[in-house]
């Protein structure tokens, strides 16, 4: 990040909720990211972008450990949440997953009700009321702006929802269990344009609490929607800086012909 870019986050006050140092990871003996270190800083969107294999997704992936479940893979280096190392700390997957949700590029609402979608993860962490769970379960609703086309009809399945409303009932899901972070993993990549707005404009909505990090092939989307954003290229991250300095005057020439087009 340049100096006047610097300057401005100290201005703004922002500080560090994830600070990613020295990541390296492999799947197997493929290296698959090399040496990465940025900061997301809170209540604050970032943008992951590159061209596709960049290793985009795998970065999301190492932030709530999912990749912990797969023998052959492994990290390197750290990722500090608060100052905690979430790769080495004794804590919990489930509850580290419970901090930091994620949402899909496809929607992936269970084979449940609208109302059980939501409830389910909850239980897992909370011991409510009914009156608690629905509460909790309309709050989650209504901040996935969500609330108004299915107040009618919880107890019908979340599959039978249009792709646009089973991804915002997947955002619903994961702000029900009042994580911190929240990553999102092409949300709309599946989506038609109208869902797609409706979905950046929750995100501008969500960052007031959570701090939110994004994949995106769109870069109409990541110059709308994201504050900050990391350029990354085979493994590498290329150019980390605002958003809008990175898409408006970048200081690498492969971010330059990633954001111009003549590449990915
Ligand atoms: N399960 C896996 N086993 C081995 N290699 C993998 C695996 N998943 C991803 N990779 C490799 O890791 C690299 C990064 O992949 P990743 O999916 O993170 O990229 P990406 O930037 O998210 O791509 P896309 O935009 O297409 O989703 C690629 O070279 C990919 O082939």
């Amino acid at each position: 990040m340049n100096a006047e870019a610097m300057t401005n986050v100290r201005a703004a006050g922002l500080k560090e909720k994830i600070s990613i140092r020295n990541l390296s990871f492999y799947y197997d003996q493929s290296k698959a990211l090399k040496d990465i270190s940025l900061p997301l800083y809170e209540k604050t969107v970032t943008a992951f972008i590159g061209p596709s294999g960049c290793g985009k997704s795998t970065l999301l992936r190492i932030l709530n450990r999912i990749y912990e479940l797969y023998p052959k893979q492994r990290a390197e280096g750290e990722v500090l949440m608060d100052g905690q190392n979430i790769l080495t700390s004794k804590e919990p997957a489930d509850s580290l997953r419970s901090k930091i949700g994620m949402v899909f590029q496809k929607p992936t609402p269970f084979p449940m009700s609208i109302y059980e979608n939501i409830a389910f993860g909850v239980r897992l962490y909370e011991k409510l009321s009914k009156s608690e769970m629905d509460e909790r379960v309309e709050s989650a609703l209504r901040r996935a702006a969500l609330w108004e086309e299915v107040k009618d009809k919880l107890h019908t399945s979340g599959q039978g929802l249009s792709g646009g409303q089973q991804q915002r009932l997947c955002i619903a899901r994961s702000v029900a269990v009042k994580p911190e972070v929240i990553l999102l993993d092409e949300p709309c990549s599946a989506l038609d344009p109208i869902s797609t707005a409706k979905i950046e404009e929750l995100i501008d909505e969500l960052k007031t609490d959570y701090t939110i990090a994004i994949v995106t092939h769109n870069m109409q989307q990541a110059a709308r929607c994201t504050s900050f954003a990391a350029f990354m290229y085979l493994g590498e991250l290329i150019e980390f800086d605002t958003t809008e300095k990175l898409f408006t005057s970048p200081s690498h020439p492969k971010t330059q012909e990633y954001i111009t087009g003549r590449f990915g």
